[in-house]
């Protein structure tokens, strides 16, 4: 299958307090075309840096990012262009990601514009299509976010990064901030529009629970670092490395020295998978998230 992404070696560096912060560290991975890649990891990990470095509108310090074949870093302004409307991000806080005093038809419309997609009555009748699209009523657009309750107002985030017919979408903790009752919904809504609009994307999520359904593939990152990879059912019934078995069995607060024989076990089936990406097991403290 074609790669849409080709990350190769990504690591993004910040100053902070005369510090340098590796926020992502010798990152590599592929997106396949329709297909999603999770990406899962503890606040702090270098997700949201990643996905923001692919995305191009976050930096990269060293390394490649390749869309369809060619490094976004040398797209020409035509190139950058096509690329803003081809790939929207999801951010988690839908409420902060919306403007409240602008209604929801305008908020959905704004991409409509920018990017000269459809006139007057052509733009209304998009608007509804979207919100149906997103399973909203049409009557929305005539509507202020804060009418809205959480889950609706994620509905309007996927409308707003639909509008301009993008290939890709970067989720970033999508349904983190929402109700465990709504989050299948709108796991299951955006499963439902990558089948019907052939959408690759990339999941972020804290939780190996959240991204378990939606992703063909899982990134398992730890202090910038990819700790594991692999096809996300070979990574859940077997998780290699202890980070992700620790994510997995769901403990808050591990114990930050692995015991010897596991460690033993994991090197063991390191080199029989060959699937691991890290070579040695850094020592990790899970925090509650
Ligand atoms: N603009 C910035 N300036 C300085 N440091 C930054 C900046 N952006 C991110 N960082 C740091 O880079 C590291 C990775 O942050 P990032 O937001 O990518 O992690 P994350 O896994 O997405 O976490 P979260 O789930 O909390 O968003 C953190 O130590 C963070 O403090």
């Amino acid at each position: 299958m074609a790669n849409l992404f080709e990350i190769q070696d990504l690591s993004v560096t910040f100053r902070k307090d005369h510090q340098t912060i590796h926020a992502v560290d010798h990152v590599s991975f592929n997106i396949p075309k329709g297909q999603t890649v999770g990406v899962v990891g503890e606040s702090g990990s270098g997700k949201t840096t990643t996905g923001r470095a692919i995305a191009n509108i976050g930096p990269i310090t060293a390394g490649t990012v390749r869309y369809n074949g060619t490094d976004i870093t040398s797209f020409s302004r035509a190139q950058v262009r096509d690329f803003r409307s081809k790939v929207q991000m999801v951010f988690q806080d839908p409420f902060a990601a919306l403007n409240p005093r602008q209604k929801v038809g305008a908020i959905i419309s704004e991409g409509l514009e920018n990017f000269h997609i459809a006139t007057g009555q052509q733009r209304q009748a998009r608007v509804e299509a979207l919100l149906e699209e997103v399973g909203l009523p049409a009557t929305s657009l005539n509507r202020f976010p804060h009418e809205f309750s959480g889950g609706q107002r994620q509905r309007i985030g996927i409308a707003r990064a639909l509008a301009v017919q993008p290939q890709f979408l970067v989720l970033d903790e999508p349904i983190s901030a929402l109700d465990v009752s709504i989050q299948a919904q709108i796991v299951n809504l955006l499963h439902d529009i990558q089948q019907r609009q052939q959408l690759t994307y990339l999941f972020i999520a804290h939780d190996l629970s959240m991204v378990r359904h939606i992703s063909d593939q899982v990134i398992v990152m730890y202090q910038g670092r990819v700790m594991e990879s692999g096809p996300t059912d070979l990574v859940y019934q077997h998780p290699l490395h202890p980070y992700t078995q620790a994510l997995l069995s769901a403990v808050p607060h591990a114990d930050p020295h692995f015991e010897h024989q596991k460690q033993i076990q994991y090197y063991h089936q390191q080199e029989a998978t060959g699937r691991l990406i890290e070579r040695e097991p850094a020592h990790f403290v899970l925090t509650a998230s």
